[in-house]
């Protein structure tokens, strides 16, 4: 990748995020530093409309602040049941400082709450995960933006210890396995995240 840096902030407090990106551009030999190491800094309002808005809100907050490439990703789990919600409000889903057993709890809760005959194991719904990054280059430099999305399906069980958020509970048809059951690297190379990030690095090519 041609960034001005070898190192890089992930506009982020999600240790999963984190660790995701770290994987990813560890082979590109860039360091990845998060605002889990800037703990001073106040926490950003995140009231844009869509996944892209959001990024690049938390992109530009956080590019004020270093001389150093600013990679923000916004994402959130779309289910098809539920007219797509959480949507962008995935985060808060259960309510302003939900934690992920919060919002898993309340997807259960509402896609239960739809009924409907189902056989033991099958999933509750098809769903997605979404994830929009922007990346600003300092000192004025140039903007990047992609997205990207992972299809698959929300159990009524969780499986698996790895990932974060709603990853136990989303299933991945072509693993047979919940995100939460992959290694990052498995689940770089399907997921959301994984995919909008090589979009966007094909941009700085
Ligand atoms: O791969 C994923 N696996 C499981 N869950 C995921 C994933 N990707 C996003 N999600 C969920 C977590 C959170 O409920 C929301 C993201 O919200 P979002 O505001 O983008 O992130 P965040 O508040 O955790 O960290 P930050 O804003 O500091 O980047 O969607
Ligand atoms: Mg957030």
């Amino acid at each position: 990748m041609r960034l001005a840096s070898n190192k890089l902030i992930v506009a982020t407090k999600n240790k999963g995020k984190v660790q995701e990106f770290a994987h990813a551009f560890a082979s590109m030999g860039i360091e990845v530093e998060s605002l889990l190491n800037y703990p001073g800094i106040p926490d950003i309002v995140e009231d844009g409309d869509t996944f892209a808005a959001n990024a690049e809100i938390k992109a530009r907050a956080i590019a004020e602040r270093f001389r150093l490439p600013v990679l923000a990703d916004d994402s959130g789990l779309c289910v098809d049941a539920l007219g797509g919600a959480p949507g962008v409000y995935s985060a808060r889903y259960a309510g302003e400082g939900a934690t992920d057993a919060d919002n898993n709890a309340k997807l259960q809760r509402e896609l239960l709450a739809l009924g409907g005959e189902r056989a033991a194991g099958e999933p509750l719904s098809p769903a997605r995960f979404v994830s929009a990054l922007v990346l600003v280059e300092p000192d004025g430099g140039r903007r990047f933006a992609a997205e990207g999305e992972a299809a698959g399906a929300i159990l009524a069980e969780p499986r698996g210890s790895g990932g974060f958020g709603y990853d136990p509970y989303f299933l991945v048809p072509e693993f047979g396995r919940t995100m939460a059951e992959l290694t990052v690297d498995e689940k770089n190379r399907i997921s959301h995240r994984g995919k909008a990030l090589r979009a966007l690095l094909e941009q700085l090519k």
